[in-house]
């Protein structure tokens, strides 16, 4: 079994006792819920950097990046160093995150932000929105079409973006369809860590041109933003390069100064 298989059957579980505890009805009467979204895909195609900041404690790939980190103090200094978005990992037992991670992120900014979770339940969707998040991502490789087509619909119904990953180019032709605003090519490969911006190079002549295309994993350099650049990718999903500092704030400032 890969290690995506195993956190999809981790996160069934969770689902499944989150249902018992809260139920839909309540979260839709947070006063999050009727907050009115930001748009990512608008805030990437006005965006000259398009730089979207990760909030990233561990992951299974690097284990601890930056265990202790505040989430407010982070988001605030993405905010201030010009990011696009901010994305907040809220799986826990994987990537030391939490729901709380992405309220304490609203709280603090006006930023658009990226729940980044393993989305397997239109619970999770939301949730999402009760805790402050504009934009939802979906990854193919543990979704159906028709999932894909289910979850995307409703998260549009929310307002709220959705970011369709993929990883290769069948799960790039099961994913095309309208209800997706941006398609994330991640260099990484979930299953097994492999790291390569060639990909990202290569699934992009497949993107239909309507569909903001988003790089994601493995940025660590001005050089990768241009190299990416001529292949229309309009958005940088960038974590573990800024969590990585003591100061990650200042590094996405560093980094977008020198994009500029
Ligand atoms: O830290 P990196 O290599 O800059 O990567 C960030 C982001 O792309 C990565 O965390 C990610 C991309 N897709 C995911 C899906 C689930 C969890 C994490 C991810």
């Amino acid at each position: 079994m890969n290690i995506l298989d195993k956190i999809v059957i981790d996160k069934r579980k969770e689902v499944a006792l989150k249902k018992s505890i809260i139920p839909i009805s309540q979260l839709e009467n947070s006063v999050l819920f009727d907050r009115p979204t930001v748009s990512l895909a608008q805030a990437l195609r006005n965006s000259s950097s398009g730089i979207i900041a990760e909030h990233k404690r561990r992951s299974p790939s690097k284990a601890v990046i930056n265990q202790n980190s505040s989430v407010s103090e982070v988001a605030v200094g993405y905010e201030h160093a010009g990011v696009c978005g901010m994305s907040v990992l809220t799986d826990g037992k994987y990537f030391g995150g939490s729901l709380d991670d992405l309220l304490l992120a609203r709280a603090s900014v006006q930023l658009p932000l990226l729940r980044k979770e393993f989305i397997i339940d239109e619970y999770q969707i939301i949730e999402a929105k009760a805790y402050g998040a504009d934009v939802i991502l979906l990854i193919a490789a543990i979704l159906s079409r028709e999932e894909i087509k289910a979850y995307s619909e409703l998260a549009k119904q929310l307002q709220l973006d959705v970011l369709l990953e993929v990883h290769n180019e069948e799960e790039l032709y099961k994913s095309i369809m309208p209800s997706i605003d941006m398609l994330g090519v991640n260099n990484r490969n979930l299953k097994t860590f492999e790291l390569s911006l060639e990909t990202s190079k290569t699934l992009s002549r497949l993107i239909p041109n309507d569909f903001v295309r988003v790089s994601e994993s493995g940025i660590s350099n001005i050089a990768a933003i241009k190299e990416l650049q001529p292949y229309g990718y309009q958005g940088f999903l960038i974590g573990e390069n800024f969590m990585k500092t003591d100061a990650p704030g200042q590094s996405a400032t560093d980094f977008i100064n020198k994009l500029k």
